[in-house]
């Protein structure tokens, strides 16, 4: 016999025949597809310096896609056609760290490889995922820029314990897949680092914009000024995206959260401003540990940055 209302594990959900939400854009990547944007997940957290489960956080921010519509009051336009072709998430190695670095950087050049997109969206894990993956798009897109959002310049020395989310951008300049001058920080706050890596931001070239800085200058004018410079001498210009540079008040789901940071009105209208260059074409969000936030604000947060990434372009 069939039930008529009992559907086990069903919840009821409310549609509006008006109303398209954001994850009705997504579509798993089939052989041959093409999409506005591609996404990956990279679920990796395991060499975190806190205790971190940023590897849950891909699911839990396309589950926050289905918060939004896809119609912008502002700009009087429906994205509802709009394809964002879902790659899936890498599988990593449950044990072995730098085979799960390797699988990251392999996916990601993998992904690159099937020309579906030309646009990119890579939901981490913690922020060492962004080293694997600005080296897949530097092995694929030749001379790269970097526009970092942090708190911290995570490149801590890689003697007092290995590649960690705190040694992505050293991890990068070391190897000589991304040159200082070509990185750029946003939001580096105060008593968060140490003088030595203060000192090596400005041995390797690296322009960092502290907290001040964003506070006297404004965060639109730092990134307009930024990508003019950088598009003069990149081919393509990657936005890594550390949720803790937003202060705690509207992100409380990062592991390093703390006070004096961005606003999320701050960090959403700066990446409109940064996804609007032609040469700004993949951003990578990170630090986000779904088991500490409230809400899912910060899971939030982060999709509301990839509907500013996707649809302002
Ligand atoms: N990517 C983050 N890096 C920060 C915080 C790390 C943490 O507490 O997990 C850092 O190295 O200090």
């Amino acid at each position: 016999m069939e039930f008529s209302y009992l559907q086990p594990g069903r919840p009821a959900i409310f549609k509006d025949k008006f109303v398209t939400k954001v994850n009705e854009c997504l579509a798993s990547y089939t052989d041959g597809a093409r999409g506005e944007v591609g996404l990956i997940g990279l679920p990796f957290s395991k060499t975190s310096i806190s205790m971190s489960q940023a590897s849950d956080a891909p699911k839990y921010i396309r589950a926050c896609l289905s918060t939004f519509s896809t119609f912008s009051g502002e700009r009087d336009k429906d994205y509802k056609n709009f394809k964002v072709l879902d790659f899936g998430d890498v599988q990593v190695h449950p044990t072995d760290m730098e085979e799960s670095i390797e699988r990251l950087r392999i996916s990601v050049g993998e992904m690159l490889a099937k020309k579906a997109s030309d646009r990119y969206i890579l939901l981490g894990g913690d922020h060492g995922v962004s080293y694997p993956s600005i080296r897949a798009f530097g092995e694929h897109y030749g001379e790269i820029g970097v526009i970092q959002w942090d708190a911290h310049h995570d490149v801590r020395n890689l003697e007092d314990g290995g590649r960690t989310n705190g040694t992505p951008f050293r991890s990068l300049i070391e190897g000589g897949h991304l040159k200082g001058e070509n990185l750029v920080q946003i939001g580096i706050r105060d008593y968060a680092n140490a003088k030595v890596y203060h000192d090596y931001t400005k041995e390797k070239g690296i322009t960092v914009f502290t907290m001040d800085d964003v506070e006297n200058t404004g965060i639109v004018p730092i990134i307009k000024k930024e990508l003019d410079r950088l598009s003069k001498s990149v081919d393509f210009i990657y936005l890594s995206v550390d949720m803790d540079v937003v202060d705690q008040a509207f992100a409380p789901g990062c592991p390093a959260i703390g006070p004096g940071g961005i606003t999320s009105r701050e960090l959403l209208t700066g990446i409109s401003a940064a996804a609007s260059h032609p040469k700004v074409k993949a951003m990578d969000i990170v630090e986000i540990d779904p088991s500490k936030d409230f809400r899912d604000i910060t899971s939030r947060l982060a999709a509301a940055a990839m509907l500013r990434f996707m649809f302002n372009h």
